[in-house]
């Protein structure tokens, strides 16, 4: 399953609570648009969407489970919840290998691969992080967290194009995640060694979206939202 991703289009179908769109049906309608879209793959975070997608796709599904920990939410601290992912249908479990996650991250690679019989994206925010996580095991590393750990806030507007370079330059599997939002960003990901790409708000949500492109109106610093 995890070589069906390779070169391709991982698109992110996520909807937080208190977002119009916060749905399981809405989120499996969005994930048939990718797929119509020709995306290699799909990125869903908890059981019950991941249930709701399977039902309309048989693409391989990234699945993560965001739990509020700290500053920000962590992805899958727990084989409990890699359990629960594993179950509802996910082809691949993200976790969250950097320090920020309570989970203790090589520990939770190895469960996850021989108990659970998944292939794992590690999730990190740095070089260091990634050749850590590869070195324990991960079938995949993802730039997901990259400017979002509380020593790197605020996040940049552009994707950490560099970490992907300096990655795959050092043979690690390499997935590009996190603020892609352009046809140029996402070859210029391929083009530093990207196994594959991941695109989320950019396509699934129009709040963003919206909010972005007001910033270029006369209005957008007048008047509140
Ligand atoms: C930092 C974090 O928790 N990222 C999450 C990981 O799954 C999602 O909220 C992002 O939408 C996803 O990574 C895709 O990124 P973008 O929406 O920028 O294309």
């Amino acid at each position: 399953m995890l070589g069906l991703l390779r070169g391709g289009l991982v698109v992110s179908c996520q909807a937080p609570a208190g977002h119009p769109l916060r749905d399981p049906g809405v989120i499996a309608a969005l994930a048939e648009c990718a797929v119509l879209g020709g995306a290699a793959g799909l990125r869903i975070n908890s059981p019950a969407d991941i249930r709701a997608v399977r039902r309309r796709t048989a693409l391989p599904v990234i699945g993560l489970h965001k739990v509020r920990h700290g500053h920000r939410d962590v992805i899958t601290p727990s084989l409990e919840l890699a359990a629960g992912l594993a179950e509802a249908g996910a082809d691949v479990i993200a976790i969250d290998l950097t320090p920020e996650s309570p989970a203790h991250g090589p520990d939770l690679v190895a469960a996850v691969r021989d108990e659970l019989g998944r292939p794992v994206m590690a999730d990190v925010s740095t070089l260091e992080e990634g050749l850590a996580a590869w070195g324990a095991g991960a079938d995949v590393v993802g730039t997901t967290l990259s400017g979002y750990t509380a020593r790197q806030l605020p996040p940049p507007d552009d994707p950490d194009i560099e970490l992907v370079a300096a990655l795959a330059a050092r043979g690690v599997r390499v997935v590009a995640e996190g603020r892609y939002r352009t046809e140029e960003q996402v070859r210029r990901a391929f083009d530093a060694g990207a196994w594959a790409v991941v695109v989320g708000s950019a396509i699934t949500d129009p709040v963003a979206i919206t909010a972005r492109l007001r910033a270029a109106t006369p209005r957008a610093v007048d008047e509140p939202r």
